[in-house]
């Protein structure tokens, strides 16, 4: 192989900045396969300064841009503080230049901020890049229901995966042990043909990898030969570390989605633990919760979503413990209940600028099953929107879950 891999992170925030120091330790033991430098798109702002000894004799007591320091401090100090970041990741506020030449794109963005992201990016990217989703929701538009690993190959006309799993960011990013799932089907010919720039050699993608209500194919530009291989061993190096456990699978949809669904469930049990209800009430709504999400797999991507993703890996049941017992959205809904305030508010007040992903989920989500007549099937799902809408209140719960108990799939 002559080309080394160039890796890009699109994102900076908790779980952007920590993915990018993944990336980058790994690029920088591999510097046979990979450029030791990753770049990270960072959404330029001005950042106070914390009130750190050492801190401040780098960047000084004034408010700084987020870029410069990470650049100059080696710490994403509002979204990832107090967590050293390699010298070999390397912020940048240039959406396009970041992405420029890049052969492997990672995209760790609040899903709000996805579509507009894409439209900036096309045309500036490979035709041949290869992408990983670590975005955590679904695209509802136009009645049609997407995963971003779906969007991302529309939009930019590259492949794309998913990487999700019990994977609290703070957590990771101090290096607990945890694991994760990747869903990668690439095309199986993706190196067959020398020049990979050939507009005639295009590889056809039949619905390995797309909901019901999108395309079912796709063509795609074959990496060029003289790149490492894009496949699961090679996915493995790049993200997998001793604090890190990677699993390759092939169903890219189940792992998306069941990161994008367990945000529904984790606002339920924080509503639980916001009344101080205890484990047996809020174990009894993960587990309508997980019925309801492999419910929604089975019926809108019934070629790709494999039911087991969801009970035996990490972006399944693994990410519904983690993420009900310490996510954001958890905590949030949490709060909300107890302070008799809107989970909106708590995310304005208390996450600093995170974006939870729960909350728009579970109204999108609700929009679709709704245009699709299919409300009835999801009652969880449907408390957890009105809940939101201030349109029930906590009362109703318990008649909902006996009537739950009875839900099979
Ligand atoms: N944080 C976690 O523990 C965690 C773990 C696993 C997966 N995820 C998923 O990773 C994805 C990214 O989440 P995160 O935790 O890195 O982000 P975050 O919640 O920290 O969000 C803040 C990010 O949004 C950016 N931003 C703000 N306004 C923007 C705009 N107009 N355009 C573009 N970007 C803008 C900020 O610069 C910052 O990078 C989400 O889908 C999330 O569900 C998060
Ligand atoms: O903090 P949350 O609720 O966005 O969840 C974080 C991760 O998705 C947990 O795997």
């Amino acid at each position: 192989m002559t080309q080394k891999h160039k890796v890009v992170v699109i994102g900076s925030g908790n779980w952007g900045s920590t993915i990018g120091k993944i990336l980058a330790e790994n690029t920088r033991e591999h510097t046979d396969m990979f450029e030791e430098d990753v770049s990270m798109w960072v959404f330029e702002e001005d950042v106070d300064v914390p009130d750190d000894g050492t801190l401040r004799d780098q960047l000084g007591d004034k408010p700084v841009k987020l870029t410069h320091a990470i650049n100059t401090a080696h710490q994403n100090i509002k979204y990832l503080p107090g967590i050293k970041l390699p010298d070999n990741l390397v912020a940048n506020p240039d959406l396009q230049d970041t992405v420029r030449g890049a052969t492997i794109l990672v995209f760790n963005l609040p899903h709000q901020f996805m579509s507009k992201t894409l439209e900036q990016i096309k045309g500036h990217h490979l035709p041949y890049a290869r992408a990983i989703s670590c975005v955590k929701g679904v695209d509802i538009s136009e009645g049609t229901v997407k995963l971003y690993s779906e969007l991302i190959m529309e939009k930019l006309g590259i492949y794309c995966g998913s990487l999700s799993g019990a994977n609290i960011a703070s957590e990771v990013a101090a290096e607990y042990l945890c694991e994760t799932t990747i869903g990668y089907d690439g095309p199986p010919m993706d190196y067959k043909e020398p020049d990979g720039s050939s507009r005639d050699n295009l590889i056809k993608v039949d619905k390995q990898h797309q909901s019901k209500s999108s395309p079912s194919q796709l063509s795609l530009h074959p990496v060029p030969q003289n790149y490492p291989h894009v496949d699961s061993a090679l996915l493995e190096k790049l993200f997998g570390r001793p604090y890190f456990s990677v699993r390759v699978v092939r169903d890219v949809s189940g792992v998306a989605l069941g990161g994008a669904l367990k945000n529904i469930v984790a606002l339920a049990a924080g509503f639980v633990a916001g009344k101080g209800w205890g484990e047996n009430t809020k174990a009894a709504v993960i587990r309508i919760g997980i019925l309801e999400m492999v419910r929604f797999g089975c019926l809108w991507f019934p070629q790709s979503v494999d039911e087991r993703t969801f009970t035996k890996e990490s972006a399944g049941i693994a990410d519904v413990i983690a993420s009900t017992s310490a996510g954001r959205n958890f905590h949030s809904a949490c709060h909300a209940v107890e302070q008799g305030v809107t989970v909106d508010e708590i995310e304005k007040k208390e996450l600093g600028g995170q974006k939870l992903q729960g909350t728009s989920t579970t109204r999108a989500v609700y929009e679709f099953l709704d245009k699709q007549g299919q409300l009835e099937k999801f009652p969880l799902f449907m408390f957890v929107h009105d809940i939101l809408g201030e349109r029930t209140t906590m009362d109703a719960l318990p008649g909902l879950l006996i009537k739950g108990s009875k839900v099979m799939v």
